[in-house]
């Protein structure tokens, strides 16, 4: 579903990415990795056409990102470090916003309140105004935008950070039941117990570049992912 191919970016002659290749199928929800600086945004911009590549491909649900961007973007939704809503607004409101923007389409209230629930905000919360939600509540605005989109593909950068423990723990529940239902996600974080409560896959970069990469809850759970995080960034 999400698929790189020798993808490569350079800012003059500074690779921030080298050589990347990623095939992360439906149901898989894979971690990345890295030091600040590794190249993890740079992927993430690469998968949203937000800045082109060097070389190597990248590719959405098959299709090449760089040729065909409006196509790839349907199938895919964005969950940026700091989510951005109408903050006078409602979360509902929100949701049927930004929902109608990528569908096309407005959302009657019964789908709107239907898909509230299924990411945690009851009724009260959902006509509550955005300027008083959580950090954590605002995410799960995002997550229901995603899921009126059916997006095929959930991409994150650095989700839980600022996220309270159980805010973070109600999140990876979210992103394994978007999985379950067949999303791919990739998501980049700097909280390793994140990583081993929700990662299916995870992938360690350091300086551009791919130098691990774990396949499966069951080689997640038995590996020490700190030492062996801190084994390569000291390597
Ligand atoms: N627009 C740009 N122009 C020049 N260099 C850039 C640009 N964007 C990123 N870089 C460089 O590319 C490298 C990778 O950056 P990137 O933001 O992908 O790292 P990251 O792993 O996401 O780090 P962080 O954990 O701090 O978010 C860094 O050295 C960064 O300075």
């Amino acid at each position: 579903m999400l698929r790189a191919i020798g993808l490569t970016k350079q800012y003059g002659a500074h690779t921030a990415l080298d050589r990347l290749d990623l095939d992360i199928r439906a149901g898989d929800i894979y971690c990345l990795l890295g030091a600040n600086g590794a190249g993890k945004t740079t992927t993430i911009n690469l998968f949203l056409n937000f800045v082109e590549p060097s070389s190597g491909t990248v590719e959405i649900n098959g299709i090449d990102v760089v040729r065909h961007p409006v196509a790839t973007k349907q199938h895919v939704a964005y969950i940026p470090e700091q989510v951005t809503l109408y903050g006078p607004l409602s979360g509902l409101e929100n949701l049927r916003f930004f929902a109608g923007l990528a569908l096309g389409r407005e959302l009657p209230r019964e789908r709107l309140l239907e898909l509230m629930t299924q990411v945690g905000l009851d009724h009260a919360a959902a006509d509550k105004r955005v300027s008083a939600y959580s950090k954590g509540m605002r995410q799960k605005v995002w997550i229901a935008v995603a899921l009126a989109k059916q997006a095929k593909a959930l991409l994150l950068d650095e989700p839980t950070s600022g996220l309270d423990p159980q805010a973070a723990s109600e999140f990876s529940g979210l992103l394994r039941s978007a999985a379950d239902s067949g999303v791919a996600v990739l998501t980049t974080t700097h909280d390793l117990f994140h990583a081993q409560q929700t990662a299916t896959r995870v992938g360690i970069m350091k300086r551009g570049r791919l130098v691990e990469s774990l396949d499966g809850e069951a080689q997640i759970a038995r590996t020490d992912l700190q030492s062996l995080y801190l084994q390569h960034m000291r390597a």
